[in-house]
C-alpha cells in the first residue's frame, strides 16, 4: 500500500463524515439554503487565495524546474479553472461573485489557513503537501460521490460543480499531488512522516469543519466584523 494510501484507509472516518454532511447532500439534492451558500462562497473565495500563497511557499522549498512548474500550473488551475464552480453556486444564489470577495475569513476558515501556512513555514515540502493534499483529495471523492449517487443532469442546479470535480481534471489534480507525495515520503524518515500524517488528518477534520461553518453561518463569537 503507498503512502497516500494509508492516509486515506487511516482517515475514512473523516471522508465518511464529509459525504454525510448536510451541505454536500444539499448539493447532491440540488437545495442548499441561500445564506449557507453565500457564506460558503464568501470563505472559500479567500481560502483559495491563501491557497495559492501556500503554493508561493511550496515553490520557495522547491530544489528543481519540475517542482517550480508543478507548483505554478496548480496555482493557474484555481485561478483559470477553479472560478468556474463558484460561479454555479453565484448563480444559484443570485448575486454577483464581485460582491462575495474581499471578506474576512470566519474563525474555521482562519485556522484552517493558517495550519496549512504552518506546515508550509515549519515543515518539508512533503509536510506541506500532507497539509494541502485533503483540499483536492475531498473534493474530488466528493464529487465522485454525488455523481454515482445522484447522477445529475445539465438541468441540476449543481451539475458544474458536480462534474467540475467529479471529472478527470480535478482527478488529476489530486492524482499529481499525491504521486509527489508518495515519491517524497520514500525517502522521509519515521518523525517526518508521523508529522505529514498528522498534517494530512487535521486538514481532512478541518474539510468537514468548513462545511459546518459554511453550513451554520459561523461567526466570530463578538460579530464585531475582524479584520482581514
Ligand atoms: C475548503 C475547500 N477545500 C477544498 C476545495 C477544493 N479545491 C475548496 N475549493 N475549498
Amino acid at each position: 500500500m503507498s503512502f497516500t494510501e494509508q492516509l486515506r484507509k487511516e482517515n475514512d472516518d473523516i471522508f465518511q463524515l464529509i459525504f454525510e454532511h448536510p451541505f454536500v447532500e444539499g448539493i447532491g439534492k440540488g437545495s442548499v439554503p441561500n445564506e449557507a451558500m453565500e457564506h460558503y462562497i464568501k470563505a472559500d473565495f479567500e481560502y483559495l487565495n491563501a491557497f495559492m500563497k501556500i503554493y508561493g511557499i511550496a515553490i520557495s522549498k522547491s530544489s528543481n524546474r519540475d517542482d517550480i512548474h508543478y507548483f505554478f500550473n496548480k496555482m493557474k488551475f484555481i485561478l483559470d479553472d477553479e472560478i468556474h464552480p463558484h460561479h454555479n453556486f453565484c448563480a444559484y444564489i443570485g448575486v454577483p461573485y464581485e460582491a462575495l470577495q474581499g471578506h474576512p475569513l470566519p474563525p474555521t476558515a482562519d485556522h484552517y489557513v493558517k495550519h496549512m501556512m504552518y506546515h508550509a513555514q515549519t515543515g518539508t515540502l512533503a509536510e506541506t503537501l500532507g497539509a494541502l493534499l485533503p483540499c483536492p483529495w475531498t473534493y474530488q471523492e466528493i464529487g465522485k460521490e454525488l455523481m454515482k449517487k445522484y447522477e445529475p443532469t445539465e438541468s441540476h442546479p449543481f451539475y458544474q460543480w458536480i462534474t467540475f470535480y467529479g471529472d478527470t481534471g480535478a482527478r488529476n489534480v489530486t492524482a499529481e499531488m499525491r504521486e509527489r507525495l508518495d515519491t517524497l515520503a520514500e525517502s522521509s524518515s519515521p518523525i517526518e512522516k508521523q508529522h505529514i500524517s498528522e498534517a494530512f488528518r487535521k486538514s481532512c477534520e478541518l474539510e468537514l469543519a468548513f462545511w459546518e461553518m459554511a453550513y451554520t453561518c459561523e461567526e466570530w463569537p463578538s460579530k464585531r466584523k475582524v479584520m482581514k
